[in-house]
């Protein structure tokens, strides 16, 4: 599922007002997680459960780009899942204020359809007309250099074009908070600085954009990052993660 996510009990739409619209410590909370917990059980006999979250919290504002960073499977594919609704929580609750794009680590697209009708089939998705899908598109295939491929079967592509319209499958309806599953793997480096281009251009909108990233390069591209270890987040801005020494966050 991309996009906005349905209502559960543990799951309500609702605002947090605010009076900082850019990404402030007050700006309105767009996306929160709240004591989120969750254990995958082993469907084998005498197989171990696998304890991911035991209750992350996370506040994303209006107009701010956030990290989450972690280790190899230290849950931030799950925590997302569960952020965008994909996935249920066994214990904790998420509100959402507005709509959600998300960009899946996996891609969810249909590798018959050609570029052109991936746009047309998720724009119809989230509501758009035919010329504001059409508007969509060739803003987004311009900013990211696929112009020329928007005739391509999905499965002729390379994997950073398919990864390009991954991307703008997930932002092309305009949401107010962007959820990306590691968005530049496989970019080149035009790519990667375009990318950032078009998440300043969110963020200036207001936009708010959360980053899984096994790594990262640039800390002072994000205002926050946050550390997912032993199934909780903190906050590590002010001192880089665990990670700092090994991989880098420079
Ligand atoms: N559907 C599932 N069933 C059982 N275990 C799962 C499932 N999905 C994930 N896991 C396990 O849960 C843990 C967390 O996985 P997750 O993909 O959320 O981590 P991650 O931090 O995104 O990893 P990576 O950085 O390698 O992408 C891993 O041990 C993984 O093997």
């Amino acid at each position: 599922m991309i996009g906005g996510a349905a209502d559960s009990p543990k799951r309500k739409s609702g605002g947090e007002s605010g009076s900082d619209e850019s990404g402030g410590p007050n700006a309105e909370v767009v996306l929160r997680g709240s004591d989120l917990a969750k254990t995958y059980s082993s469907k084998l006999p005498f197989g171990r459960d696998i304890e991911v979250l035991t209750g992350a919290s996370v506040a994303i504002r209006r107009g701010e780009v956030v990290g989450i960073v972690g280790g190899n499977g230290s849950g931030k594919s799950t925590l997302m899942k569960i952020l965008v609704g994909a996935l249920d929580a066994d214990d904790g609750s998420v509100t959402v204020n507005g709509r959600i794009g998300w960009c899946p680590q996996d891609e969810l697209l249909y590798d018959r359809l050609t570029v052109a009708e991936t746009f047309r089939l998720f724009g119809e998705g989230y509501g758009m007309d035919r010329s504001e899908i059409e508007a969509a598109r060739d803003r987004l295939a311009e900013t990211l250099d696929f112009e020329a491929f928007l005739d391509y079967r999905i499965d002729r592509l390379s994997g950073g074009n398919r990864q390009k319209v991954n991307l703008s499958i997930a932002l092309m309806h305009d949401p107010d908070v962007l959820l990306l599953d590691e968005p530049y793997t496989g970019f080149d480096w035009e790519t990667y600085l375009a990318f950032w281009d078009l998440t300043e251009e969110l963020r200036e909108r207001g936009t708010a954009v959360a980053i899984i990233s096994h790594l990262i390069n640039e800390q002072e591209r994000f205002d926050r990052i946050l550390e997912l270890a032993d199934g909780t987040l903190s906050d590590v801005t002010d001192q880089g993660s665990s990670q700092a020494g090994a991989e880098g966050i420079r």
